[in-house]
């Protein structure tokens, strides 16, 4: 079974934010996720973190002004600058508060706009120097759009483009499992031929964005996968509970002990004379 993060944007809103380290510790997670500690000072979220004996997985960079329908700046041009601060304010949050990873949100841009796409892949570069020198890896998402309308960066083999160009280890990809299936499917194919990419994973079910198990997908065979493909990593927990999040925890006990496609030799696909 994966480590599991547990996202506390999403999960454990029976409390305030800074009480959902306690609630996650006490449920069973060894680590958290977030989308942003901006509204707290990195000390506080720090000693929250540390009170509970968990560890950080991932946030990320702060996205430009939420509230006014931004969702990160890179493909901004006209916000390089207000990017570049953002930035460095991520990486000091991580450097206090101790994350191994930062998601880099690429905006509400048109893919397909020159300038944004210089301005995205500017900001990659920056972004990518900048956490390496702080000794921070750096993740790319694609996200679809019904979530998140307009969003640049939408497209799995877009980001892997993206990371070809870039060229350093410790940029990569946050494949989360609900936005590979809403924008493509294939998502234990995409597994295993992106693993090498792969820097982060979440997971959802599929439309609801419930608990796994309660969608279109057999989660637990996913996890079965990610496990069979060695991935070490956290899988964040990003989905919002149906009713009570500790009620709705049964899903991680599912996951126990499934055998992965790979594992029991079905599932490649092929269709390949001699394999019938
Ligand atoms: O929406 C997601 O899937 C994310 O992981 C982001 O961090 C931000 O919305
Ligand atoms: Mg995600």
């Amino acid at each position: 079974m994966p480590r599991f993060a547990a996202n506390l944007t999403m999960m454990f809103n029976e409390y305030a934010f800074l009480d959902r380290f306690q609630a996650a510790a006490d449920a069973g997670f060894e680590a958290v996720e977030y989308l942003f500690p901006y509204d707290h000072p990195a000390e506080v979220v720090a000693a929250r973190l540390q009170a509970a004996g968990l560890k950080q997985a991932l946030f990320n960079m702060p996205p430009g002004d939420w509230s006014k329908g931004d969702r990160g700046l890179a493909a901004l041009p006209h916000r390089s600058k207000e990017f570049r601060t953002a930035v460095d304010l991520g990486i000091r949050y991580a450097g206090v508060i101790g994350t191994p990873l930062l998601h880099m949100m690429a905006g509400i841009a048109d893919a397909s706009d020159a300038s944004a796409v210089r301005s995205y892949r500017d900001a990659l570069r920056f972004a990518a120097d900048r956490t390496g020198e702080a000794g921070v890896g750096l993740v790319i998402e694609p996200i679809n759009r019904r979530d998140m309308p307009g969003y640049f960066l939408n497209d799995f083999d877009r980001a892997l483009a993206f990371l070809a160009e870039i060229d350093q280890p410790h940029v990569r990809l946050q494949f989360d499992i609900y936005h590979r299936q809403i924008l493509h499917g294939d998502v234990i194919m995409a597994l295993r031929s992106m693993m090498a990419h792969i820097g982060h994973i979440q997971i959802a079910a599929v439309p609801g964005r419930n608990e796994p198990g309660t969608g279109e997908l057999d989660d637990a065979q996913i996890c079965a996968e990610i496990d069979a493909l060695g991935y070490t990593g956290f899988v964040g927990c990003e989905y919002r509970p149906q009713g009570g999040t500790v009620d709705g925890l049964g899903w991680r006990a599912a996951c126990q002990g499934v055998p992965s496609l790979s594992a029991s030799g079905t599932g490649t696909g092929s269709d390949k004379a001699g394999t019938r």
